[in-house]
């Protein structure tokens, strides 16, 4: 279905700027995003010097994703360290900033607790201070380890779910080194097989109504020379109905006990998709982002985001631009919309969910805890 044309490498020089990095004065104490609300047409920075300037970019999704979320937010409480602040109440705010990505919480407390943890043993506080640095840091690089084994195991799943070889995956969303330590989660599983020359074709849904796909997967895809073609979500069944898609690959924000996946909105339509298809249905995500505390989907707090997201079109997006700058309606002035950020797709869809610590089937959500246990990460209560 795809010319060659539409196939070819887009092949664009990668961005001179991190996504996320840590800035020592004199530039900081800072946390330094790269602006994901701008991408893909600037790169640029845009430096949080405090606990309120953060929570503003995760809030607007300048920086946006599970993984990546989980970072800053560590970053976030190191900075409130190195600030004098009070830690426990920076790693709530963090934490709360957005509700469904299970890793924010994480990463924030995690670091909050390492910060206490020096501060019993009489460290000074500036001691403390470092203290919650290295661990933020020592979180940064585990994702980027974590993210490298991800990509190991989804690829030799793939190699035995799919064995007649190059692959044509689909995947929503952005789950790239946009979010992420490394080089991601699902993304990372296709970018594998692309460098093994298993690759025919990565499928990107746009993903509505912000456009992770079109902006920033497509971005990433571009800069690694896959071969992509962009469709709106609603060509999805289509495609494969066409039986152009050998199989789904999305992250996610939160897995519950029972196995139900928490992922971007339009994740679930997928799945039922996929399975009308007799098509695999992947999630790539890393243990941190199992929470075995909730129980089932239906106890995942899904963010509803303003309905100005659906009814206009704003890019740059909100954190550079602002509803009145440049934004054209979708709809009639004063339509309501209903806006989910995330769906949840229930175990049974789920063909495989492949961990940095192996895979499991997630049927009965058995293997989770089992999975989580043998992961190096640190248990948060
Ligand atoms: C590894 S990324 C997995 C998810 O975080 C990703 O698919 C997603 O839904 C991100 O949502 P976003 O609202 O852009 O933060």
């Amino acid at each position: 279905m795809a010319d060659q044309d539409a196939r070819s490498p887009v092949g664009i020089e990668p961005p001179a700027l991190s996504v996320l990095r840590w800035a020592e004065p004199p530039e900081g104490p800072a946390v330094v995003l790269l602006d994901q609300t701008r991408l893909p047409s600037q790169e640029v920075e845009l430096v949080c010097a405090d606990v309120p300037a953060l929570v503003r970019a995760i809030r607007t999704l300048a920086v946006r994703g599970a993984p990546l979320l989980g970072i800053a937010g560590g970053y976030g409480v190191a900075l409130a360290a190195a600030r004098g602040e009070d830690v426990a109440r920076a790693a709530e705010l963090l934490a709360g900033a957005r509700p469904t990505a299970v890793n924010l919480g994480y990463g924030a407390r995690r670091v909050a607790e390492a910060y206490r943890c020096a501060e019993e043993k009489r460290a000074g506080r500036g001691q403390a201070a470092s203290a919650a640095l290295a661990e933020a840091r020592a979180l940064h690089r585990e994702d980027a380890a974590a993210s490298a084994r991800m990509a190991r195991y989804g690829l030799d799943l793939l190699a035995e779910l799919l064995p007649d070889g190059p692959h044509r995956l689909l995947t929503h969303c952005n789950t790239g080194a946009l979010v992420s330590g490394g080089e991601g989660t699902a993304f990372a599983v296709a970018l594998r097989a692309h460098r093994k020359g298993r690759l025919r074709q990565l499928w990107v849904d746009e993903t509505r109504p912000l456009l992770q796909g079109a902006r920033l997967t497509a971005y990433e895809a571009a800069r690694n020379g896959l071969p992509f073609q962009v469709l709106t979500d609603s060509a999805a069944g289509s495609l494969f109905a066409a039986g152009e898609v050998d199989a789904v690959l999305i992250g996610a924000d939160r897995i519950a006990a029972d196995g139900s996946v928490a992922n971007k909105v339009g994740s679930y339509p997928l799945a039922v998709l996929a399975k009308y298809h007799h098509v695999p249905f992947v999630v790539v995500a890393p243990t941190s982002t199992v929470d075995l505390g909730t129980p089932d989907g239906a106890a995942v707090v899904v963010e509803q985001r303003s309905g100005s997201e659906v009814t206009e079109f704003t890019f740059p997006g909100p954190a550079s631009a602002g509803a009145e700058a440049g934004a054209s309606a979708s709809a009639p002035v004063g339509a309501q919309a209903y806006n989910p950020a995330f769906d949840i797709t229930p175990p049974e869809l789920v063909t495989a969910i492949v961990t940095e610590e192996g895979v499991i089937s997630p049927v009965t959500g058995v293997g989770l805890a089992e999975l989580c246990a043998r992961s190096s990460q640190v248990t948060i209560s």
